[in-house]
């Protein structure tokens, strides 16, 4: 190991850290070089009291990762990929890793479930997508909107001090902070979808670094996981073809079976009273390249993103996406590649 460390730079709450020391890992045995771990504070780690949405979202944490690759400050970051937002620069790639259960968790007092939550229940989430589906679950919860780290959030309804009856949480950031004890419901996708790209990370290094060393771009490249990449990679087409960001309140949720990758995408009004869904799936046999499986997984994002513009998403969800005028009718006409099962 004469080369110098890799530097791989990292926010520095719990969950950061501990995703990121996994990619370290990795990419130590995968190199046969040092990886040190760069600490990079974002604006929404600085500032703990302005609402998350009001800071431009969870986008705030990439952008501060992205400025140090990109002014050299590390070689790698690590982000969670629902965080990043569905356009990519020009001078970075990414990867995706395994994915960890993409669900939502329902961390609750007294081992309640989304069914047995008390009538009026105080339920936390700052997610507008959580909130809208929760109210639309159950529009007798009072959904609170709170935001810290996990620590803090578990805290509101699970501490001594606690004023919440439940928080909902992705169950992967509690799966990767070995945390799952507190776990009393893992929500159904169906009635709680989760996030485009939720309990998936990406790994993100110079576009130019991977041209002019082999060797890191052998190893980066081994770091993707195959059915990860075409499951997010049709979620986050559902965002890209809305025009939405991560903090809209739309989920997505899919998964490569039996050769076929089936979705299901809902947008919510924020207050829960109108949902729309679809479903949809095409076929990807393992023997299909790359070249040809990416674009089938964007295009099904962008089918079912075009269907629930011509339902009206864009209004429900306060969206600036305009319905293709020249798909938009034809997706209104049932395909055999429906999937009343969703995924
Ligand atoms: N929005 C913040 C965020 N970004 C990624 C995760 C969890 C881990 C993941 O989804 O990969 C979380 C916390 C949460 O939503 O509870």
């Amino acid at each position: 190991m004469s080369t110098p460390p890799l530097r791989l730079g990292t926010r520095a709450s719990a969950l950061a850290t501990t995703q990121s020391g996994t990619v370290a890992r990795r990419l130590e045995e995968l190199l046969d070089r040092p990886v040190e771990l760069v600490h990079i504070t974002s604006q929404g780690d600085a500032d703990r009291t302005t609402p998350l949405a009001s800071l431009g979202g969870a986008g705030v944490f990439v952008a501060a990762l992205r400025e140090a690759l990109l002014d050299d400050r590390c070689d790698i970051a690590v982000h969670s990929l629902k965080d990043l937002p569905t356009a990519q620069p020009d001078e970075l790639r990414i990867v995706s890793p395994e994915r960890e259960d993409p669900r939502d968790a329902l961390c609750a007092r007294d081992g309640r479930t989304l069914d047995t939550l008390p009538r009026g229940g105080r339920v936390g989430t700052g997610s507008p997508r959580r909130a809208a589906q929760l109210r639309a679950a159950r529009p007798d919860l009072d959904v609170v909107d709170i935001r810290g780290n996990v620590g803090t959030r578990l805290a509101r309804a699970l501490g001594d001090e606690a004023d919440l009856d439940a928080v909902v949480l992705a169950f992967a950031g509690l799966a990767r902070l070995e945390r799952t004890d507190v776990v009393s419901e893992l929500l159904d996708p169906l009635v709680v979808a989760p996030a485009p790209g939720q309990g998936a990370l990406a790994v993100e290094a110079r576009t130019a670094d991977l041209t002019a060393d082999a060797e890191l771009a052998r190893a980066f490249a081994a770091l993707d996981h195959r059915p990860t990449r075409l499951a997010v990679t049709a979620e986050r087409a559902v965002l890209a073809r809305l025009e939405a960001g991560c903090s809209a309140p739309i989920g997505a949720y899919a998964r490569l079976e039996d050769g076929a990758l089936a979705l299901a995408a809902v947008v919510s009004r924020v207050d829960g009273t109108e949902q729309l869904s679809h479903t949809a799936r095409v076929e990807i046999a393992s023997h299909v390249a790359d070249d040809d499986a990416d674009p089938a997984a964007y295009d099904l994002g962008v089918r079912v993103a075009e269907r629930l513009l011509a339902d009206g998403a864009a209004r429900l969800a306060e969206l600036t996406a305009a319905p293709a005028p020249t798909t938009a009718g034809a997706d209104r006409v049932p395909t055999g590649t429906d999937d009343p099962e969703g995924p």
